[in-house]
Order: structure tokens, then sequence, then C-alpha cells
């Protein structure tokens, strides 16, 4: 059983698909005016790993991210570049595109973009005016808050405080201060598109109402992005979906915390973010994904280098548990019934980790243990140069679940590059180093194993030859 902490009721619920066996969800893409930071990588990366573990207890998932592809901030951008807006989109869309490669995350279902459905959404906006619910207004269309009584039920928000301190931006052509634009007229030289109200483009609240629920239906199981979006992105979202089709719109909204850098949340508008491709040179994507998978998702991420290079170490211990699989399997075996620990366990507590409400920071937890422990009995097996058969059988099942649980997890478990001809100058120099122990010239052979440790190349020694690992 998955349980998921819904922002709606603001409690951890049963996972339960509005259809057997199939989770219907959508996640608020980015709006493509820039490279996108490690915020959005954030966002990302935790619905990417929802995702994958609702597929591995047996859903099939629909996924749907969007892209907003027409925006104010895009339009401004257009302007500071001196070139089109729809070339501002492209640009950042196929940098997005990039970074989500190169974050491994797994390809959504759907990708929509709000200028390949301005049909739906204004089929969404004529409705929602013929019930009512909507009024045009000089070339603009807004919502009126006031007709949908439920306004304000996720952020927790009363319409009368919200009234307090809302007031009407110049330009705006509302009757009510708390409306908010379905449709907005274009200015000259703005993008725009011919609808019954004249030439405009959409608002941002309804198009991802209207994407969402032309590829999951009217209902849909499951609704995330970032906490900044719950006011007023989501709750708009809901009004206009509700009041459109009088049905629940969402069954389970989850959020993300955001990342942080010096009690700030990193954003555009602040200034101080790192994007995704500055990280990637420094740092491998399994890094990023570990420190970003460290905290569980609702909590906020401090950013910083150095809990990057603890992420970076703490990844090395993990890389050298799966690769210590080959000096595992060469060590000579003896019969003995020891007490060993019990790795099922591990795969339960897990596994219970991850259906708490993707409990990702404990389920590492679960991971980190189980290496440490399995390292205690590999690191005297392989100073004895003897392992007993009980024992190597569970060393090498403890690196099977944690090799499979990252794989899960969405890490891609790489090894570091390597340069072209540095692994046979390491083996030539093994075959050198054994011909001078042959010849008793110990002071040479040392000299190679230790030069090759400065290097971060360890050599074990084994009955059947030496083999070579990476310390990091
Ligand atoms: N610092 C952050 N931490 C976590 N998630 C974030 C952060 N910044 C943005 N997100 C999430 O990334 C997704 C895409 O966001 P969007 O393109 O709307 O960002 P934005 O608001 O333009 O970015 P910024 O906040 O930097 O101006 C959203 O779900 C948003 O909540
Ligand atoms: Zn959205």
């Amino acid at each position: 059983m998955i349980r998921v902490f819904n922002t709606l009721t603001e409690k951890k619920e049963e996972f339960k698909p509005l259809n057997d066996k199939t989770v219907k969800m959508y996640v608020c893409g980015p709006t493509v005016y820039d490279h996108a930071h490690i915020g959005h990588a954030r966002s990302a990366i935790v619905f990417d790993v929802i995702r994958r573990w609702f597929e591995y207890r047996g859903y099939r998932v629909i996924y749907v991210r969007n892209y907003t592809d027409v925006d104010d901030k895009i339009i401004k951008r257009s302007k500071e570049e001196g070139i089109p807006w729809y070339e501002v989109a492209k640009k950042y869309i196929e940098s997005y595109e990039e970074d989500m490669k190169a974050l491994n995350i797994k390809e959504p279902t759907y990708k929509p973009k709000v200028t390949e459905h301005i049909e739906e959404i204004i089929e969404m906006i004529k409705g929602l005016i013929a019930k009512g619910y909507a009024y045009e207004s000089e070339g603009d269309v807004y919502f009126s808050v006031e007709k949908f009584s439920e306004y304000g039920k996720l952020s927790k928000r009363k319409t009368e405080e919200l009234i307090a301190g809302a007031r009407i931006e110049p330009g705006e052509k509302k009757k009510n201060p708390l409306d908010f634009a379905l449709w907005k007229k274009s200015k000259e030289g703005e993008p725009g598109w011919e609808s019954p109200w004249g030439i405009g483009r959409p608002g941002w609240h309804i198009e991802c109402s209207a994407m969402a629920m032309k590829y999951l239906g009217r209902t849909m199981d499951i609704h995330g992005g970032g906490l900044d979006l719950i006011f007023p992105h989501h709750e708009n979202e809901i009004a206009q979906s509700e009041a459109y089709t009088g049905k629940s719109f969402v069954r389970y909204w989850l959020h993300n915390g955001f990342v942080m850098v010096n009690k700030e949340k990193m954003s555009k508008s602040l200034g101080n973010f790192f994007t995704i491709k500055d990280i990637l040179k420094e740092f491998s994507s399994d890094v990023l994904r570990l420190f970003l998978l460290s905290t569980h998702y609702r909590s906020p991420i401090d950013f910083s280098f150095e809990r990057l290079k603890d992420a970076e170490r703490s990844f090395g211990r993990l890389l050298n548990f799966i690769e210590s699989k080959e000096i595992i399997e060469k060590l000579p075996t003896f019969e003995k019934n020891s007490e060993i620990f019990d790795v099922e366990n591990y795969k339960l507590q897990f596994e219970s980790a991850m259906d708490d409400d993707f409990n990702t920071a404990r389920a590492l937890g679960v991971i980190f243990e189980l290496v440490k422990e399995a390292n205690l009995i590999k690191d005297k097996a392989i100073k004895e140069n003897k392992i007993s058969n009980k024992e190597k059988e569970t060393i090498l099942k403890a690196i099977g679940i944690v090799e499979s649980y990252l794989k899960l997890l969405g890490f891609k478990l790489e090894k570091k590059k390597q340069e072209g001809i540095e692994d046979e100058l390491i083996k030539l120099l093994i075959d050198v180093r054994s011909e001078l122990r042959k010849r008793k010239a110990f002071d040479l052979a040392d000299k190679i194993r230790d030069g090759l440790k400065d290097l971060g190349i360890i050599l074990e020694d084994l009955p059947s030859g030496t083999i070579y690992k990476r310390s990091n």
C-alpha cells in the first residue's frame, strides 16, 4: 500500500487510483525563458522517482509534463535577446530536454506545449463564460472567483482575507480584484491567436487545466509541482476545472519543497541560482540525484557545494561497494555456518520507506546501512583472503539489491569516465610489478603499488592474480 501526503487534505492517505492499476499524473513543467536551475532539477527528479515507484509497484503511469511556451517572461526575454518569442521558447525547450536527458529523467508519456493547445483552451473558456463563471472585458476574459464557492480549499486561504490584500493592477479590466485572467488581449507585437474575444493569448492557469484534462480526462489521480504553485496557480486550476466539469479535478495534490540558498528559494528572479548545466560540469548526475533525494521531497534543501561534495563521497562508497563484486567472486571460499545479517530485512525497510510518501531519505539511509554492514564482512574477507560460502552469498545478494534499488531510483551507476589507454597502462604496471616480486625486487614492486595508490588506484593481491579498483 502506497501512502501519499495530499496537500488538499493535509494528510497522508492511502493511494487508490481512479482506475485499477493506472496512475494518471500531471506535473507543471517549466516556463521556457532561461536554462533550468537546481530547483527545477529537484521538481523533475522528485516526480520522476514517484513515477518510477508507482511503476515498480505494478501501475501503468500516464505522465504528462507541459511546456509553458508563451508567457510574459518569454516575451520580455525575446526583447532582451533580440530574437522572436517562439525562438526563445524553442531554444530553452531544447536546453531543458538536454538537461532532462543528462539527469536520467524518464520520458513523460505526453509533453504538451501551450501553443499547440490554443483550441482546447478557447473551448474551455467559452464553456466557462456560458456557465456564468467567466466574463469578457475589453478583449480580456476573467474567471469570477466569487462564483466558485470552494475557492481557497487547496491553499487554505479565505476569500475575505484575500480580498483585503488584493488590488487591480493598472491595465487590468476585471470587476473584482481576485478574478484572474483566462485570456489576455495581445498588445502590438505580442504573440496572439484569433478567438471569439479578438486576438489574444491564454492566461497561465487555464493552460494547465486544458492540457491536463485533454490527456488525462476530467479527473486525474495526481497533480504535482513545487510548493510555490499551490497559490495561486493550482488553486485557480481547481476553480476553473471544477467549475467547467462539475467534477472533482484532482484526487491527490503533491508538492515538492524548495531548493534554498542562504534561506531563500533558489530562483531566477533572485539571481541566486546555479543551472543544471553548471553543476553537471563538476558533478555527475548521480551525485546531484543523491544530493536531492537525501532529503524528503516535501522538506526544503539547503544548497551548497560542500553538501554536494559530501554527496559525491557518499556516492563513491556506493559505487565501490557495487564494484567489489568482482573481488568477492574471486575470493577462495570455505564452509561455515556463521550468523549473518538478514538482507531481506533491508529490502522490507527500503520498500516500506518508499511506500510511505516516497521517503527517499529513509530509503537511501537503509541502503547506506546495508552497505556498512556488508562492508564489515567484505573487508575482513579481503584481508584474510577467504570468505565463507554463506558470507559470499549474502554479500553478493546485498550488492545486487543495492544496485537494483539505486537503478530503480533513477541512478545511472556509470563508472567514472576512464581515459583511453589508462586501464591498459595500469594492467601493464601490474604485470611488471608481479614480475618484480618474482625476482624479489620488493622495493620496486612496492613503489608501483604506492604510486598507484596515490593516484587513487588500489591493488588487491588475490591468489588468482592482482586486481585493482578505484578509491573514489
Ligand atoms: N527553488 C526551487 N526549488 C524547488 N522547486 C522549484 C524551485 N524553483 C522552481 N521550482 C519548480 O520547478 C517547476 C518549474 O517552474 P517554473 O518554470 O514555473 O519556474 P519559475 O517560477 O520560472 O522559476 P523561478 O522560480 O526560478 O523564477 C515548478 O514546479 C516550480 O515549483
Ligand atoms: Zn501548471
